[in-house]
């Protein structure tokens, strides 16, 4: 059986990122875009930097209709593996964001009942999708989830393109279950795995557990 890829999202110190890390996800990632979860890339780099060398984890930088110069300077400062553009971007940015970088390109799209029609006109640019809840005044972080009944559609595109699919949105240990009998390829969570605004051990080692990725976070 595949393993459900994870990504832990919103990593905002060092000890957040060591608790990611030490729980063996696959992505971990950091919000350079407006929000409550912001980071500064210099801090991020050192957080980094102290970390034991990559193994097995890849860092994505997420960001909300930046510019070609706003990514240039982050990246910079940060070896982000995967760049992940989570506003309104078009088609058109996106595909010269990939002809400018070399990291991976993930297109964050909110839902609606018409986001598979949506990621066929992104495919030809991006490495991956993460499909996020749409909420009124907020690009992301939210908390609250979607209807997951097309996870399934979205799941066979992203595959008949190779490409990654993550599921965002609401998240947690209690529902992750449910995602996963629909064969959910990967999940995305901040807000799920947080207890008052920091990663918490306990809530991120029980979401793993209940994702048959067990093993005491160190
Ligand atoms: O987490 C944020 O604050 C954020 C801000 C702006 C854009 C994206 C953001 N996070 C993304 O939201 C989902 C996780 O949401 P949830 O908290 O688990 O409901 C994930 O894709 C993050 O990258």
């Amino acid at each position: 059986m595949k393993k459900t890829i994870v990504k832990i999202c919103g990593n905002q110190s060092y000890a957040d990122v060591h608790t990611s890390v030490a729980a063996g996800v696959d992505y971990i990632g950091f919000i350079f875009a407006e929000s409550k979860r912001r980071v500064d890339s210099l801090e991020v780099s050192t957080w980094l930097k102290q970390l034991p060398k990559k193994n097995g984890y890849e860092v994505v930088g997420v960001f909300v209709n930046p510019t070609l110069h706003d990514l240039a300077e982050i990246l910079a400062k940060v070896d982000l593996d995967v760049i992940q553009l989570h506003g309104k971007e078009p088609p058109s940015f996106v595909k010269e964001v990939q002809q400018k970088f070399s990291q991976k390109i993930w297109k964050a799209l909110h839902y609606h009942e018409g986001v598979l029609d949506e990621m066929k006109r992104y495919v030809s640019f991006v490495d991956g999708f993460v499909i996020d809840s749409k909420v009124q005044g907020k690009w992301g972080g939210t908390g609250v989830s979607f209807h997951w009944k097309d996870v399934p559609k979205y799941n066979q595109f992203a595959e008949k393109n190779n490409k990654i699919c993550l599921i965002a949105g609401g998240i947690n240990s209690t529902n992750v279950q449910s995602l996963i009998e629909k064969g959910v390829m990967g999940v995305d969570l901040a807000s799920g795995v947080e207890r008052n605004g920091q990663k918490d051990r306990k809530l991120m080692q029980t979401l793993l557990e209940r994702m048959n990725r067990g093993g005491t976070i160190s």
